[in-house]
């Protein structure tokens, strides 16, 4: 979109939200819809705070920060406006979902801020207003960009003056010292026990919560959650260091252990290694999967025993039963002292796993052929097809020795029958 500068193209519809720094509202240019953020020309200060949000916001191209569209000047009911034209983020902010979003969606969307941070402190620029209705949540379920850039600063371009939102505030800031990428990182740290909790990290009790912030040694209390994991702990713990120069820089936090687990959520789906990983076979979430489609939750949900347990029943629908002596053969017989390493001839595409197993096994030739085009990727399937084979193969056998019983009592039926007629014609003789 171009910058509108001159004739007003577009239509300004209903107010999306409110900030002491402007009002943002929807906006339509020939069926685009969009966000603008706009101020009164006569206020001078709100419109020096617009001036700097453009011009930093002009400059900064990032998945994980807001995207400026354009800016003009509009003449609106007898008003002069400034305006700022961004990207419309339709799902509302962090800020709406603090306190009840999971550990998934907080650890994504703490991916999603330490990324813009790092990318904006590598061009020198210092947000200082990082809180959760600064971040707004992209469309993608975990996805979050920084947005309100109307206190950041340029280092070494913008005149240091305390700027921020007092609870989220770090300490050297509130005692007017220092502001610099540290600084966003202490408030980092205040915005992930706003998203754990629900609310800000501090109790608002006006100037004695500044005093507590700048002058005490207290750092914000960590509430007692069920999310709050050791690596969380830590994470919180490098970003709440009262001293600055302790604090880990956004590009160290990126690494650390509680996001090392998340991929860029830039993809359709924010996957996280960790939790898809199957920690046992009735975990593995099958990619065939209908259940597999939609969203990470619904896979999740998929990969329950109770899961496992219908993909065995399923095979066991779908594959029919063969009983025809010639449907069967021995694919592996192994002796019950023996254990068998299957070598890459045997198992095509098994790429070295070590199969190893105890007991002999029946395979039907139809499910020998399916699992060998691609041992690896169903090696559940294989798991799963060896139980239910096994169960297959007790019930052969069963009826094999059943049959057997059967004709046997038979054969002996017959001679014990021809027995007695001749028994009584020897009497005689
Ligand atoms: N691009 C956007 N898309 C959707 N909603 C937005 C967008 N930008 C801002 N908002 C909404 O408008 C609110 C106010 O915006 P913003 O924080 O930029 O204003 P502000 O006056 O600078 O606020 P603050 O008082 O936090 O400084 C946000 O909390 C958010 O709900």
């Amino acid at each position: 979109m171009n910058n509108h500068t001159s004739k007003q193209s577009w239509t300004r519809r209903n107010c999306i939200g409110k900030g002491s720094f402007g009002v943002v509202n929807l906006a339509v240019d020939h069926g685009l819809t969009f966000a603008v953020k706009s101020v009164e020309k006569n206020n001078s200060n709100l419109v020096h705070s617009l001036e700097n949000e453009i011009r930093i916001l002009k400059s900064l191209s990032s998945p994980y920060v807001v995207s400026y569209l354009g800016d003009d000047v509009t003449c609106e009911f007898s008003s002069v406006y400034r305006n700022l034209h961004m990207e419309y983020m339709s799902n509302g902010t962090i800020a709406d979902v603090a306190g009840s979003c999971g550990l998934m969606d907080l650890r994504s969307y703490t991916w999603c801020i330490t990324s813009a941070l790092k990318y904006i402190h590598s061009r020198n620029i210092v947000h200082c207003d990082v809180k959760g209705t600064n971040v707004l949540n992209g469309n993608i379920r975990g996805m979050a960009k920084l947005a309100d850039f109307g206190s950041a600063i340029e280092l070494g371009v913008s005149c240091l003056v305390t700027r921020g939102s007092p609870l989220w505030m770090a300490p050297e800031v509130v005692r007017g010292e220092y502001i610099g990428p540290e600084s966003d990182v202490w408030s980092l740290g205040c915005t992930v026990i706003e998203m754990l909790t629900g609310k800000p990290a501090w109790q608002d009790q006006g100037a004695e919560t500044l005093r507590l912030i700048g002058y005490s040694n207290q750092v914000p209390e960590l509430a007692h959650s069920t999310l709050l994991s050791d690596d969380l702990r830590d994470f919180l713990d490098k970003c709440l260091k009262r001293d600055r120069s302790e604090r880990w820089s956004c590009d160290k936090l990126i690494q650390h252990k509680f996001l090392l687990s998340c991929t860029s959520p830039s993809s359709p789906q924010i996957m996280m290694k960790n939790d898809l990983s199957p920690r046992c076979v009735f975990d593995w979430c099958d990619s065939s999967s209908s259940s597999c489609e939609s969203t990470l939750d619904t896979c999740r949900l998929s990969m329950t025993p109770c899961n496992a347990k219908q993909r065995i029943g399923k095979l066991a629908l779908n594959s029919g039963v063969n009983w025809e002596t010639e449907g069967w053969e021995v694919v592996r017989h192994v002796d019950e002292t023996t254990t068998c390493e299957y070598s890459e001839e045997s198992v095509s595409g098994s790429g070295g796993v070590n199969w190893e197993y105890t007991a002999s096994y029946y395979y039907m030739n139809e499910v020998v052929e399916s699992t060998s085009s691609d041992a690896r990727g169903t090696m559940v399937d294989w798991i799963s097809r060896d139980s239910l084979d096994l169960y297959r193969c007790y019930m052969y056998v069963w009826i094999e020795k059943m049959f057997q019983m059967i004709v046997l009592n038979l054969i002996s039926v017959i001679y014990y029958t021809q027995w007695l007629t001749l028994t009584p014609s020897l009497h005689h003789i």
